[in-house]
């Protein structure tokens, strides 16, 4: 198994706010988290990465246990993570954004300037634009690509469709597919757009309230009203 949880409770002090999550992603796997705003999803995904610390229960990379290490020890043991809104920074161009992202410790062998070129031909044009003068999708892309840059084995997606108009929504999902089938990389993959997660994940798992209740097949995504009621937490 690529990634491994077991019974996995945290939150923001007092506050618990994930409570008894378990599922597994095997290795190239694509998995899809959906569910309503405010249900937890991106607590998830802080906790794998580190960012918030593990209450209870278990989380296992590739086999090992990674719960108790440091963000910077799971970035390195190739875990990559995509925030949502990531805006990587405004003032420098393209290019120096891409270069900076495999100038800190990269896990493997990170992808040189061309491989992440040829997976987003897009941004080829705008390497000497800073970053900051980019649209909204061409920016998401460009959090993408300094995510892949560090070849990571498992990357982590949040709400990468937001804001983000139709058709480079659609480029967003190809360009997923393409590193998915060229890099092998796994990733966790949390949406509000439900077409957009059907489109890349095989199987999606339904978070309310900080537990995940239902796994649901991509036909099933896209049929109406996975995600239950509208209580929030
Ligand atoms: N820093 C924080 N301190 C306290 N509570 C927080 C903090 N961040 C989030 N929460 C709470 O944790 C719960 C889950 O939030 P989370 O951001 O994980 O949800 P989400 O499913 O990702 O939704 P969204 O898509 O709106 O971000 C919410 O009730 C939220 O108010």
């Amino acid at each position: 198994m690529m990634l491994a949880l077991r019974d996995v409770s945290s939150g923001y002090g007092p506050v618990t706010v994930l409570r008894h999550v378990s599922f597994a992603l095997a290795e190239g796997e694509i998995l899809g988290i959906v569910g309503h705003n405010g249900m937890g999803k991106t607590t998830l995904l802080r906790t794998l990465m580190g960012l918030l610390k593990t209450a209870s229960g278990t989380i296992e990379l590739g086999g090992q246990s990674i719960e108790t290490e440091p963000a910077h020890e799971r970035s390195r043991r190739g875990i990559g993570y995509v925030p949502q809104g990531e805006q990587g920074f405004p003032t420098l161009t393209v290019a120096e954004n891409l270069q900076l992202a495999v100038a800190m410790n990269p896990p493997g062998r990170p992808l040189t300037m061309d491989d992440v070129l040829a997976l987003f031909p897009r941004l080829r044009p705008l390497l000497d634009r800073r970053s900051g003068a980019l649209s909204g999708g061409e920016r998401q892309l460009l959090a993408i690509a300094r995510a892949v840059m560090r070849a990571p084995r498992l990357l982590l997606l949040d709400e990468m469709t937001e804001g983000v108009q139709p058709s480079i929504v659609e480029e967003i999902a190809e360009r997923l597919v393409a590193l998915h089938a060229e890099l092998s990389m796994s990733l966790l993959i949390v949406d509000q757009d439900l077409a957009f997660v059907a489109a890349l994940a095989s199987r999606a798992l339904v978070m309310q309230k900080g537990m995940l209740v239902k796994e649901v097949s991509s036909t099933e995504l896209i049929q109406s009203n996975v995600l239950g009621g509208f209580d929030a937490l």
